[in-house]
């Protein structure tokens, strides 16, 4: 449904996308995720037609996307990062407003208004005017805004930044509902835990390029990492940590403020193990944790950083 080929941008000096490969096929929930400044925003805002690249290309529908393109974007929602409203409008209005920029039959945009209100739990702020929206409330009339007409395609930009728990569920649990019926959704986010939740592929972005892509599943199977245990530990000697290291399966031993954290491959037992050497060392031990991969270890794994430095 869409997809985007070498795709190279530059602002001045600054390469913000690096030959960026994607390929988004229709009925997913596709997320980007990549830290600040990964190339996000660019990729959709390229994507969409609103800034030009240096190289590549960007297909949509079949059909090369290009600013005038205008039977491709009349099939494209857009939710992007700044809130894009009408003040003198109400929010009944705006919906209205938007709404009517693509559906003109009078009955069936006002089924589709309403639709788009209950969605976005306005119902009790239809006339109420923007300003005096709370910031939840208002990134929620910016979603409403660009989906009531129901297109084939959403593309939304980390729609859920400063956004409280309660809208941010709301707003989560919209996008399943679209993509349930019928919308195919890209979301970019630098949240692991959104991205996990939601989106059924998964692109990984760092310095405008695409590192990793596949399901949550997929992306955790390649990486080494199949469980990370983090133990409560007193005085650790270095001949105790090396010899934690060479317990089957384990590759890495980090140990600072009395905490050990043990990384091991996947594998049964890897917690007994560890725990039966402190036990047979007489090392006392605290609080023990045994995680499975995250979308953070896969990110640290193929870049040595943090997703969130
Ligand atoms: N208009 C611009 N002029 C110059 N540099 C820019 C411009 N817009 C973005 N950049 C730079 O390009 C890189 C990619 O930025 P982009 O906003 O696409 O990343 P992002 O992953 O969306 O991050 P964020 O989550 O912070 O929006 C960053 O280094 C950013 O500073």
């Amino acid at each position: 449904m869409v997809e985007i080929k070498n795709l190279v941008k530059r602002y001045g000096d600054l390469l913000a996308l690096d030959h960026l490969n994607l390929q988004v096929r229709e009925g997913e929930v596709f997320g980007l995720l990549g830290p600040n400044g990964s190339g996000k925003t660019t990729a959709i805002n390229c994507m969409l037609a609103l800034l030009k690249y240096d190289r590549g290309t960007i297909r949509i529908f079949g059909e090369e996307m290009t600013p005038e393109s205008y039977h491709i974007k009349q099939q494209i929602g857009i939710v992007l990062q700044n809130v894009a409203v009408f003040d003198e409008l109400t929010v009944y209005e705006n919906i209205d407003y938007f709404c009517g920029l693509y559906i003109k039959e009078k009955q069936r945009r006002r089924e589709l208004v309403e639709e788009a209100v209950v969605f976005a739990g306005l119902e009790d702020y239809r006339k109420v005017r923007p300003r005096k929206l709370s910031g939840g409330l208002l990134r929620r009339l910016n979603i409403a805004c660009g989906i009531a007409h129901k297109p084939r395609l959403i593309i939304m930009d980390e729609p859920t930044v400063a956004v409280d728990p309660q809208s941010r569920n709301k707003i989560l649990e919209g996008i399943q509902e679209l993509n349930r019926q019928g919308s195919t959704i890209i979301y970019t986010s630098h949240y692991m835990e959104e991205v996990e939740q939601i989106c059924t592929r998964i692109a990984i972005l760092d310095h405008g390029r695409s590192i990793a892509v596949g399901t949550k599943e997929e992306l955790k199977m390649m990486i080494k990492t199949g469980e990370t245990v983090t133990i409560e530990a007193v005085a650790l000697t270095e001949e105790q940590l090396h010899a934690i290291e060479e317990l089957p399966h384990v590759f890495a031993v980090d140990y600072e403020r009395q905490l050990l954290t043990v990384r091991c491959t996947r594998a049964k037992h890897n917690l007994i193990r560890i725990l039966n050497y402190l036990q047979e060392q007489e090392i006392l031990f605290g609080r023990v944790f045994s995680e499975l991969p995250t979308l953070n270890d896969v990110f640290l794994e193929i870049t040595g950083k943090q997703l969130r430095d």
